[in-house]
């Protein structure tokens, strides 16, 4: 894996999105193989950094190379999966109808929509409208959606909100065999106890990066117990305990 080149590179990203600096010219890169977790706390810029990923930012300064091509670029398209927060599917056709819809479209495999419905978990529910799934069930199938012609990058955009304990826990074992596929996972999350189930993290606060470690030489570089606390101590004292 050391040979390969990074998945992600970012330089100098700026960001402007409503008359503000979003991102204050972010450098980092994403190893690829790796299961990178973006955290940081709500509004922090986690969003607008994997849309710069995926290409669909406008973006004020610095680059974005993915696989070795400019972020957006028309060959990527294929070669990126990208689950936006929002299930991204359509309601009134059922699971098999949406992943064979998107199959077409991408030009996957024809036996690409059974594969991915079986590794989300959906395979028994192919013949149901997503209009009738649950939230965690609807989540799932953008997910496979986002699996379909085995991209080698995937940036997931929160995809375990609201999901229960089983299924996070699933979740996470599929990603970590994804990567030892070969693929590299960039996935975004404010809760801080997901950061463990990485192997590298990138926190942010305020479009800027406090750190970019993996989980363990993060703990070890704070001194801290878990990763809420060491991004406590990065952030340092708050003012108002100190008055
Ligand atoms: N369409 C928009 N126009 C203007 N400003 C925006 C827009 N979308 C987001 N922002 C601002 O950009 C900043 C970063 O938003 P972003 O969605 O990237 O954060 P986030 O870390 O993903 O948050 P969350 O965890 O709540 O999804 C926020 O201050 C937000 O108000």
């Amino acid at each position: 894996m050391a040979d390969r080149p990074p998945a992600v590179a970012v330089r100098g990203l700026r960001v402007v999105r409503g008359g503000g600096t979003v991102l204050h010219g972010l450098d980092l890169e994403i190893p690829a193989g790796s299961v990178t977790g973006l955290l940081g706390p709500s509004g922090c810029g986690k969003t607008t950094l994997l849309r710069s990923v995926v290409g669909v930012q406008r973006t004020a300064a610095g680059t974005v190379t993915v696989l070795g091509e400019p972020a957006g670029s028309a060959g990527l398209r294929a070669r990126v999966g990208y689950v936006t927060q929002a299930p991204s599917v359509y309601t009134d056709l059922t699971v098999g109808e949406n992943l064979g819809y998107f199959a077409e479209v991408l030009g996957a495999p024809r036996t690409d929509p059974a594969r991915v419905a079986e590794l989300v978990g959906l395979a028994d529910r192919t013949g149901q409208s997503v209009g009738s799934l649950s939230g965690g069930q609807r989540a799932r199938v953008s997910l496979a959606a986002a699996l379909l012609g085995a991209p080698e990058l995937l940036i997931l955009d929160e995809p375990t909100v609201g999901l229960d304990p089983v299924l996070r826990r699933d979740l996470w074992e599929l990603f970590h065999r994804l990567a030892a596929a070969g693929a590299t996972l960039l996935i975004s999350s404010h809760v801080m106890d997901e950061a463990t189930r990485c192997t590298r993290l990138l926190l942010m606060r305020e479009g800027r990066l406090l750190a970019d470690d993996t989980p363990e030489a993060l703990l070890a570089a704070t001194g801290a117990a878990d990763v809420e606390a060491a991004f406590l101590h990065l952030v340092g004292p708050s003012p108002e305990v100190n008055r």
